[in-house]
């Protein structure tokens, strides 16, 4: 009786009446009809897969599984006892994982509830599955929904699984093989299938992101680092190269994310990214939507590359990721200067970073408090500060934090006599100083009182000059892609003049350079005109041989008086072919 009001009901939306059903239920029948020529009448058996047919499936899902894994678990596990039965299909409709009571095995096996099942909408009809690949979005197919009488007892309840370029990966099915009759007894199963595969989406892109940023969002703050909504990933440039579905709702109305700069979707650029990391207060990490609204962002830094297989690595050379890890590209002298970083970072030892102006030491002192999860940053430019600054300074700073002492060796002998007195009043703030001159000069030339000195620098970290740095064209690179959209390059001839130029001025001349050399470039691409010219070192090389002679040949003192280091003395004078006089 059933059966035939079913066939005539489906006769009737073909002559264009409305069934009262969702309307992915009747334009799925019309399908079946129009498209598929099949029959209502007819009660095919569920359509399995050959043993090799299924196994070219999983193979090709295997990622998807990995990825679905933890979530179909947590899923299986809110609907035990309730029968359910939990398919995930690829995108073809091929069953290649299960989760489903043992004792119903046989049963679930006969209805097409099983691994290698196909449940494409041209083999099966209408159903979960199918109607879900064909709309692309969560469906209900619930009893008589159904178009086969074969399925017409079950209910199936569908989400799609897109993969963060946006293209449907799979589908995550929760079905019954007998329910209440009403449609509306699956309303939660729809809530937790959705869920699901949003969960999904996130372990997926998470998964694919290990090198690259991730920002995540929630519109509750509670659920932001622990059950985000919605995530993208970017390049160096800020460019989406990855995005779940939802973050592609939420930031652009559904239209493909992929390739879009994120200051054009949201009121931040790359560079604010760090702000939005998890040692930062959720409240404080708000990012403004482009339709006028807000969401809570997290920020995740891209982990550290993975080592080649048969590339070991020195325990004390090795990064395990982070923001410390974004810092250089290879050069063994950072990344020694970052391992020992990355080790000090969550301890309250004071840090003295020194190195020339411009080698980076403000950014790693950023980069350390960022991986020491403390609290509260407050930035000192000591050159002019006066001991009420430096009061202000700590004022109202509760818990763990770090205080910043830029350029050290500028502190006014007053207010340095009262600094460490001000630090042993503040024992939550841990000091990181940075200085351009040798650390130990500090002391020994009085600049710095030695009760103060021994303050400041609990372990000391210095940064190599740019000329010595092995990374300087995976620098070059980086800086390159946060110019211009990431889209500008160098033509051979102008990498090979940046690679030859001595950087006296270091990464801030590095990237002044290439600020200039964009702006002059005409095109995207910038050749040796564009370049700015080097420029001319403090001490013009000739000299070289009268400044040692006139230092008694004291390398410290020369290098003092031409204001270069050491290391630049011995370099140069290898290079002239100079010698002491005997
Ligand atoms: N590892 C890095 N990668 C990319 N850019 C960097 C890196 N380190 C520093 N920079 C950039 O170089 C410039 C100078 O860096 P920073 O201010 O940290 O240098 P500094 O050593 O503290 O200089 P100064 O002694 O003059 O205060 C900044 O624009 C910074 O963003």
């Amino acid at each position: 009786m059933v059966e035939r009001h079913h066939v005539e009901e489906i006769a009737e939306v073909l002559e264009g009446r409305a069934s009262g059903r969702d309307s992915y239920v009747d334009a799925s029948w019309r399908r079946c009809v129009e498209l598929y020529g099949m029959d209502p009448t007819r009660s095919d058996p569920a359509h399995i897969v050959t043993e090799t047919e299924f196994r070219i499936h999983r193979d090709q899902a295997d990622w998807m599984i990995g990825a679905a894994r933890s979530s179909l678990q947590g899923l299986f596990r809110q609907v035990t006892g309730q029968n359910y039965v939990l398919l995930l299909t690829d995108a073809k409709g091929v069953c290649v994982d299960f989760y489903g009571d043992d004792l119903l095995v046989d049963e679930l096996r006969k209805a097409g509830l099983y691994l290698g099942s196909n449940w494409s909408e041209d083999l099966a009809g209408t159903c979960g599955v199918g109607a879900c690949i064909v709309t692309g979005e969560p469906v209900t197919v619930h009893q008589d929904d159904h178009f086969g009488n074969a399925h017409t007892g079950l209910s199936c309840t569908s989400a799609p699984i897109y993969d963060s370029l946006g293209q449907l990966a799979a589908v995550l099915d929760i079905s019954l093989l007998r329910s209440p009759a009403p449609k509306s007894s699956q309303n939660l199963a729809m809530s937790l299938v959705t869920a699901a595969a949003r969960r999904v989406e996130m372990a997926n892109l998470m998964a694919a992101s290990r090198r690259e940023w991730v920002l995540r969002f929630s519109t509750s703050p509670e659920f932001l680092d622990v059950d985000p909504e919605a995530a993208v990933s970017l390049d160096g440039a800020g460019r989406v190269i990855g995005a779940t579905r939802a973050a592609t709702r939420m930031l652009s109305g559904g239209k493909s994310l992929i390739g879009a700069r994120i200051d054009t979707l949201l009121g931040l650029s790359v560079d604010d990214l760090p702000d939005l990391m998890r040692d930062r207060p959720t409240e404080d990490r708000v990012v403004a939507l482009g339709d006028g609204g807000a969401v809570f962002g997290h920020a995740i830094a891209p982990q550290a590359p993975r080592r080649a297989p048969g590339q070991p690595i020195a325990p004390a050379l090795r990064v395990r990721g982070g923001v410390l890890a974004t810092l250089a590209g290879g050069d063994p002298a950072m990344a020694r200067l970052l391992s020992q970083a990355e080790r000090l970072a969550p301890t309250p030892v004071p840090l003295m970073l020194c190195g020339e102006s411009g080698t980076g030491k403000t950014k790693l002192a950023r980069a350390v408090h960022m991986a020491s999860r403390r609290g509260g940053f407050v930035a000192l430019d000591c050159a002019g500060a006066d001991v009420e600054d430096l009061g202000a300074a700590l004022s109202g700073q509760t818990g763990p934090g770090t205080l910043l002492l830029r350029r050290v060796e500028d502190l006014a002998p007053e207010t340095a006599r009262v600094l460490a007195g001000l630090l042993d009043a503040h024992p939550d703030m841990r000091p990181i100083a940075t200085t351009g001159r040798v650390a130990s000069e500090l002391m020994a030339q009085g600049t710095l009182p030695p009760m103060l000195y021994h303050r400041l620098a609990g372990a000391v970290l210095a940064l190599p000059p740019l000329r010595e740095r092995q990374d300087l064209g995976w620098l070059i690179d980086r800086l390159l892609r946060r110019r211009d959209g990431g889209e500008m390059r160098l033509t051979p001839s102008a990498r090979a003049e940046l690679m030859a130029r001595d950087w006296p001025g270091n990464l801030r001349a590095l990237g002044n350079t290439l600020d200039v050399a964009c702006a002059l470039a005409e095109t995207k691409v910038i050749d040796l005109p564009d370049l700015p010219a080097a420029p001319r070192s403090p001490a013009p090389e000739q000299d070289l041989e009268a400044v040692l002679d006139a230092c008694n040949w004291n390398m410290a003192r020369a290098a003092r008086r031409l204001g270069v280091n050491r290391s630049t003395v011995l370099r140069r004078i290898r290079r002239e072919g100079l010698r002491a006089p005997d």
